[in-house]
């Protein structure tokens, strides 16, 4: 499935193609990724992933949405499935992605006023994606879905009931953003989600923090609209409310007036002349006092919502840096976290400069011992827009029915050269009796016996043809008959397996390799593409047709183009499941969900 995403921000362009499994969550493959920003009256940067940024002719959001297409030429892309949009307000209605049709096109349409700077630029992308491709279907992916989770008490204002029953209450966005960062942050640290509270920063151009606690949004610093909170580009984030009579009696300005400038006259903008916070440290660099004023007031700003967002959530674990600030300016980051030591936060200065994202790479930059993981981290908003959208489409189609056949394993061996020729005689060949379901696989009509410190198994069964390394397989019964502790192991596995003789019809032969094979399933490669399987995936398969019917989980999915799709188990695990005869099983569920829990 190939998905083009637009991420239409404040002051940004941002657009990708991904291609995704069609079946299954699985790895997306990112086929180009373009940033246009920096607009001005002579135009704008652009940046395509693997070139050197240039100068492009847009001068302003919608010229350049209306490159887009002929930058995907130059490129070669085409044949999309569907064209996702970043939107930034969904208010309350929209909680996943939704295809955006005249209704709900309509109820966007009617939250730019809170998102003055956001949603028009997010639908002029949509209407222009409308134009070129008629035929597609267009979705919609919301800034604010990932904070519907905030308590009532996060997403109130003490204000009137009749304004909050006419909607006025706090959203948040950059959800997309924050989300995805959590969980990378998750990953990075080896730690399930469920067990993390974190505050992620995502300083672009827009600026929040998000507290995050177990997974879920918690709390965020923008609130109906993406002007609360930190100091942005252009906005002021958080100002007394008292201001509007203010500037009403001591200016005039009426309150769309007041509203406008904080939108875009404010800020970075506002404090150091410019909103671009690499020209903002340029200039402090060089003395300028306001600059260093505006870029003091950004970090205690920010360091003001980590602790409260530690308070609110009881405790930290981890601080996440995003956005174009929070991936590349170390000193920005420095400057947010000194003070924090008080929470256990504590920056290693060498890391914090020498971080390298490349590879969506998540670096820990905190002090060796110190409490809270700080890490650094490249959004990925554009991937998450993907990957949510493929799944919205994935469950709109039926699931497919994935039954296969369950063989079952008794106890046998594979043999390499040398034990052949130990057990059987030099330059033995082995007799293929009858082939095995898997091309090019048989059973021997030699048959060999194991013996264990306790016990001997006779008539094994030799599988061939001869593997570089012998492998014993039996079941975890057959290890307690012969005595030896024998390991699940995958099949290959074998390093530091116990040792056991086995006995042929001219000698004996010593061996590691003793093994219980962990269930698996063979699986062809044409089966794993109609199934959304892939190679290594841990599934659940339900047998449902035997008298004892018994749901197994763990079971791992190997995928070859030779394979015959067939699930393996040993004797142990068929008796439990009560298999008489030829039966089969179901792979279950999501195996999306199964692989992320697996
Ligand atoms: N090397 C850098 N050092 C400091 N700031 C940077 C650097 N690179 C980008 N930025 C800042 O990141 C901000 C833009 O962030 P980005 O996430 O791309 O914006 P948007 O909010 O439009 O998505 C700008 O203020 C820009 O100056
Ligand atoms: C919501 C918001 O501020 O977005 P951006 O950072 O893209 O401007
Ligand atoms: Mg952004």
């Amino acid at each position: 499935m190939r998905v083009l995403v637009f991420n239409a921000g404040s002051s940004s362009l941002k657009f990708g193609v991904f291609d995704l499994p069609s079946t299954a969550l699985g790895d997306a493959q990112e086929r180009v990724r373009g940033t246009l920003d920096r607009f001005g009256p002579e135009g704008c940067d652009l940046k395509l992933l693997g070139q050197a940024r240039r100068r492009a002719e847009p001068r302003d959001l919608a010229e350049a949405t209306a490159l887009v297409p002929a930058l995907l030429a130059k490129a070669g892309l085409d044949g999309f499935d569907a064209v996702a949009h970043r939107i930034a307000h969904g208010g309350d209605r929209f909680e996943r992605a939704t295809v955006l049709d005249d209704l709900t096109l309509k109820q966007i349409r009617a939250l730019t006023p809170l998102a003055p700077l956001h949603n028009p630029a997010n639908l002029a992308a949509v209407k222009m994606a409308q134009q070129l491709w008629p035929d597609l279907p267009q979705w919609g992916v919301f800034d604010t879905a990932f904070h519907l989770t905030n308590p009532a008490r996060a997403t109130t204002y003490a204000v009137p009931e009749a304004w909050r029953k006419a909607g006025l209450r706090r959203y948040g966005f950059h959800g997309t953003s924050h989300k995805y960062v959590a969980q990378r942050a998750a990953d990075a640290l080896q730690t399930p989600l469920r067990d993390l509270r974190l505050v992620s920063l995502h300083l672009g151009n827009g600026a929040s923090a998000c507290a995050i606690a177990g997974g879920q949004s918690v709390d965020s610093s923008m609130g109906l609209t993406p002007l609360e909170g930190l100091v942005m580009g252009t906005r002021s984030g958080d100002v007394d409310p008292g201001l509007f009579g203010f500037l009403h009696r001591q200016m005039g300005l009426s309150a769309p007036e007041v509203e406008d400038a904080l939108y875009r006259d404010s800020g970075l903008l506002a404090l150091a002349g410019v909103s671009d916070m690499r020209e903002v440290e340029a200039r402090a660099a060089t003395g300028d006092h306001a600059a260093q004023l505006a870029i003091n007031l950004y970090a205690y700003r920010a360091r003001k919502y980590v602790g409260a967002y530690a308070a609110a959530m009881g405790g930290l674990d981890a601080l996440v840096f995003t956005g174009g600030i929070g991936e590349n300016s170390a000193s920005m980051r420095r400057r947010i976290c000194d003070g924090l030591e008080f929470l256990g936060l504590k920056l290693d200065d060498d890391r914090n400069t020498t971080v390298d994202l490349r590879g969506r790479a998540a670096p820990q930059i905190q002090a060796y011992g110190a409490r809270v993981n700080v890490l650094v981290t490249q959004t990925a908003e554009q991937l998450m827009i993907a990957q949510e959208v493929a799944e919205a489409m994935r469950a709109a189609r039926p699931m497919p029915i994935r039954r296969l056949p369950v063989a079952v394993s008794a106890r046998h061996v594979h043999l390499d050269r040398a034990a052949v020729d130990a057990l059987f005689g030099p330059g033995y060949e082995l007799t293929p009796a009858r082939p095995l379901r898997q091309k090019g696989h048989w059973a021997a009509a030699e048959r060999v016996t194991l013996e264990g410190p306790k016990g001997r198994l006779e008539h094994v069964a030799i599988l061939g043809p001869l593997r570089p390394h012998t492998q014993v397989e039996v079941s975890r019964t057959d290890s307690f008959a012969l005595g030896l502790d024998a390991p699940v192991r995958q099949s290959g596995d074998i390093s530091g397996t116990p040792r056991i003789r086995l006995h042929g019809t001219v000698g004996a032969y010593d061996t590691t390799g003793l093994i219980v094979a962990a269930r698996h399933i063979h699986m062809s490669s044409e089966d794993a593409r109609n199934w959304g399987v892939s190679n290594g995936d841990m599934v659940d398969v339900c047998l449902d047709q035997t008298a004892r019917g018994l749901t197994f989980t763990h079971v791992l999915v190997r995928v070859s183009d030779k394979a015959t799709t067939e699930m393996h188990i040993d004797t142990d695990e068929a008796n439990a499941a009560g298999i008489v005869g030829a039966v089969e099983g179901e792979i279950m569920g999501d195996v999306a969900i199964t692989r992320r829990h697996g």
